[in-house]
């Protein structure tokens, strides 16, 4: 461990921009001991039916307020550095992590477009969060047109695109409100936004411009290619282009008006954005070679380092230098996880039974298999291996015995099969998986831990820190301070794990595996293309809610 004298006795701050609510973090740069932490719950949360003005949604929107993020910087982090007890003269650095692609159109200063007065009623002008999946029919068009072209960047993504990404967002604005897509100078991770927000000057980060950008090799795809898809569409790249920083890099100096935010000192370090999954590598001791994390909470990120770039099927994507410098970063993901056990509590358990607590004990009492259920985990659709956002949620086996616990353990272990899969697919196209950490929320369920054990055949590692991103932030606004020279050994002093807490039942894993095959049967025949029932039933349940909205705009002109 090698330490640069000066920050190294200091402090940071992490800040994890999360899906409903962002938290802050103080951390001591010395070992990474965590000192205080507060949370602040976004006042709009996910905007989904309705804009804050009344203006209804489609389905499958899912936008967000840029204020609600300054608000995390002016409420979370003074909160976190009074629950550290530290003299904030002694704060060297602040890091921020993401979701992502969490993606918004500002002015050239900045100014999100949902902010101009004129264009607050439209829609497009909000922060598009990573499960916004309204784009899928655009993603298709990106996707159809690199393989007719043979683009040679996609196959960095597995083949395909996703719903979630960047193109496909910035093309579904496009298509549908042109206006604001000219108003738009710049589109822009909200990972980025906020660094603006903190050092007034903007840049990008090479994991989001990798991942969720399409930037492979140094370059964006071509404006041929953009106009190929719409000629209005061959700006595209101008609106993302920015100074590209590596991970870890300083941005730039805290402003006056975020100090006065958050109550840090003014001119202190700000680290790059980054992608709250492949930030909680660092804080996993994951930066080596064949050391997966999967990101456990309302969806999964699984993200590891390769030594070469290799085209996994499926994957998300990978990224030179897209988790630390100096290796490949692969990411593949499961876009709902925490979000279909929260589903099944909510609406489908019975009142006496509707909690995760009583449903993981009641869960838990009944050898592999006596359910008699095998369910596919796409109920927030499918962003690896399938790539298609436009898939659903299935059960197969229930009968008049089945009981709330068992379709809850069923959904439970839906995903660890669908984490295998990925896990499967890295390995078949000769990326190395020897390890797995565990991170998120997800972590204190003991029996969806020892499920995944049970299914993956491998012993699971945790992260040993209850705020795994906001931790990753911090190590990496050391690094940006200049604590330390790189992640890597940031990460070796900061980060920590418990190795080996859930290892695989050799009975068990046998068990799973006949599951495992009927899972693969079914994910095969509905995601590739055996009977696309589901694929047919979303069309259907777009056309009516349509009809549905034109009949009720139709009224409301008549009335
Ligand atoms: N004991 C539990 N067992 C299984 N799932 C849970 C449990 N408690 C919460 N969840 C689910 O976990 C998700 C929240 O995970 P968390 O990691 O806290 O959030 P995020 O992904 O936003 O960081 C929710 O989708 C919720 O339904
Ligand atoms: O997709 C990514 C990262 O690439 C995540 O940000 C996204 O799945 C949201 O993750 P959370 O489950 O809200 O932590």
């Amino acid at each position: 461990m090698s330490r640069v004298d000066g920050a190294g006795d200091g402090y940071v701050v992490g800040v994890d921009f999360g899906t409903l609510s962002g938290r802050a973090l103080v951390v001591r740069v010395r070992d990474g001991a965590e000192l205080g932490t507060a949370v602040h719950e976004y006042r709009d949360a996910v905007i989904s039916a309705a804009l804050p003005g009344g203006r209804p949604l489609p389905p499958d929107w899912a936008l967000q307020n840029p204020d609600d993020y300054r608000d995390v910087l002016r409420h979370a982090v003074p909160a976190a550095v009074a629950a550290a007890g530290v003299d904030p003269a002694r704060i060297v650095g602040i890091g921020i992590d993401f979701t992502a692609c969490t993606v918004l159109p500002t002015l050239a200063d900045g100014t999100p477009l949902c902010e101009v007065p004129e264009l607050r009623d439209r829609p497009h002008s909000w922060v598009k969060l990573w499960k916004h999946h309204a784009a899928q029919p655009h993603a298709d068009r990106v996707n159809a047109l690199a393989h007719e072209r043979r683009e040679p960047w996609i196959g960095r993504y597995g083949g395909k695109i996703s719903a979630e990404w960047q193109f496909a967002k910035g093309l579904q604005i496009l298509a549908e409100d042109p206006e604001v897509y000219r108003r738009a100078d710049r589109f822009i991770e909200a990972a980025d936004w906020i660094v603006w927000e903190l050092c007034g000057v903007e840049t990008r980060n090479v994991c989001t411009a990798g991942y969720k950008g399409i930037r492979q090799d140094g370059h964006y795809p071509s404006a041929d290619f953009l106009a190929a898809l719409d000629p209005g569409f061959a700006d595209f790249v101008t609106k993302l282009d920015g100074p590209l920083l590596p991970l870890g890099a300083r941005a730039g100096t805290l402003t006056a008006r975020a100090a006065a935010w958050t109550g840090l000192p003014e001119g202190i370090a700000v680290a790059a954005g980054n992608v709250d999954a492949h930030v909680t590598a660092a804080s996993a001791q994951a930066v080596r070679p064949g050391r997966m994390v999967a990101i456990m909470g309302t969806s999964t990120c699984h993200v590891v380092n390769g030594t070469h770039p290799a085209e996994v099927a499926g994957m998300c994507g990978v990224v030179d230098g897209g988790i630390s410098p100096g290796a490949w970063g692969y990411e593949a993901g499961q876009s709902g996880v925490g979000d279909i056990f929260g589903w099944f509590v909510a609406n489908a358990a019975p009142a006496g039974v509707d909690s995760h607590e009583r449903l993981t004990e009641l869960a838990a009492a009944q050898p592999v298999g006596a359910h008699g259920l095998v369910a596919l985990d796409w109920w927030n659709g499918n962003r690896s291996l399938l790539v298609n956002h436009d898939l659903s949620g299935m059960i197969v086996g229930l009968t008049l015995a089945t009981r709330p616990q068992d379709v809850y353990r069923a959904l439970l272990e839906s995903t660890a099969y669908g984490t295998r899969m990925i896990i499967e697919a890295f390995a078949d196209a000769g990326v190395a998986v020897d390890d797995l950490v565990i991170a998120g929320g997800l972590t204190t369920n003991e029996l969806l831990m020892q499920i995944y054990a049970d299914v993956t055949r491998r012993p699971l590692n945790i992260i040993a820190s209850a705020q795994g991103p906001a931790l990753g932030s911090a190590i990496h606004a050391a690094v940006a301070a200049g604590a330390y020279p790189t992640i890597h050994e940031a990460s070796e002093a900061m980060g920590r794990v418990h190795e080996a807490v859930y290892r695989p039942d050799p009975d068990r894993a046998r068990a799973y595996d006949a599951l495992y095959a009927e899972y693969r049967a079914l994910h095969d025949h509905f995601g590739r293309g055996g009977d696309d029932v589901m694929l047919r039933l979303r069309a259907i349940r777009n056309a009516a809610v349509d009809a549905a909205a034109r009949n009720q705009t139709e009224l409301e002109v008549v009335g």
